[in-house]
């Protein structure tokens, strides 16, 4: 089966010449879902954004479905694996810039020659899925910054991507918001990745976690076995929250799981 995402051997070091990844080796299958954790400044962020194309390993390769993101890289190719690969960044302004929110969740498949009833259903059904349908007409600049997230997923998932990349998806979410969110996420069965500091989340959405530290990737596993362990967390700065305590059973093991089907 041909991975969902390969790194082999990524370094990339940001033009002022610090260093921010050293050779990097993550292989994400279709369908998993993998939490990226790691202290400020581990590499999350930088790790992201090789995955669309943003940046370009400076040694190793980055693969999306077999697709090879090289230095010299087509535009074709980085086109397609941006279709392939979504990214919902923390801040939901790098994304909005349309002037009504059901215009910001049409651009992206528009950008990927999606027409006429097929994209009023794109639209429809992604709006529906973060509970925005009410908003499709507002100006995303008025919105709280609580629904504009919501709206920037929502961005994300019209294009139906391959892989989906989350960066701090919980934050300013109200409860009920990130409940939902959690509902979609596990609704889905698209690859996903979770950049995120919010533990819980993390063991609530994914079955795999990778630990960055200082641009070295030093831990992949169950979840669950990597937050149970306390020494490795306390050497990487992660903590769970005070009075969190992990489920005693895999809560992702088939028929245990309680998912409530995504409205769409
Ligand atoms: N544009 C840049 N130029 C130079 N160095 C950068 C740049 N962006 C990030 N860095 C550095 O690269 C390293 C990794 O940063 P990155 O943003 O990937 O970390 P992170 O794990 O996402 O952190 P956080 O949890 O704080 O979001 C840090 O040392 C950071 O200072």
């Amino acid at each position: 089966m041909t991975a969902a995402v390969r790194l082999e051997g990524v370094s990339f070091a940001y033009p002022d010449g610090r260093a921010a990844l050293h050779r990097i080796d993550l292989t994400v299958e279709p369908g998993e879902r993998v939490a990226v954790l790691g202290p400020n400044g581990a590499g999350k962020t930088t790790l992201m954004l090789h995955l669309n194309g943003i940046l370009t390993a400076t040694e190793g390769s980055v693969t999306v479905g077999g697709l090879e993101l090289s230095r010299g890289a087509s535009r074709d190719t980085v086109r397609e694996v941006r279709r392939r690969v979504g990214i919902v960044f923390q801040d939901p302004d790098d994304q909005l810039f349309m002037p009504t929110v059901a215009q910001d969740v049409a651009f992206g498949p528009v950008n990927f020659g999606v027409t006429g009833t097929a994209l009023d259903e794109r639209v429809h059904d992604a709006l529906t899925a973060v509970d925005m349908t009410a908003h499709s007409d507002r100006n995303p600049a008025h919105l709280s910054v609580g629904q504009r997230r919501r709206v920037a997923l929502a961005t994300v998932l019209a294009c139906a991507p391959d892989v989906l990349v989350l960066d701090e998806p919980s934050s300013n979410l109200d409860p009920v918001a990130r409940r939902k969110l959690a509902d979609v996420l596990l609704g889905i069965a698209t690859t996903q990745l979770l950049v995120t500091h919010d533990l819980p989340y993390a063991a609530q959405l994914c079955t795999r976690a990778v630990i960055l530290d200082e641009g070295h990737l030093v831990a992949d596993g169950p979840i669950l076995e990597l937050l149970g362990d306390p020494a490795l967390l306390a050497q990487h700065r992660l903590e769970l929250p005070w009075g969190f305590r992990l489920p005693a059973t895999d809560p992702h093991s088939p028929g245990e799981r309680s998912v409530t089907p995504p409205t769409r």
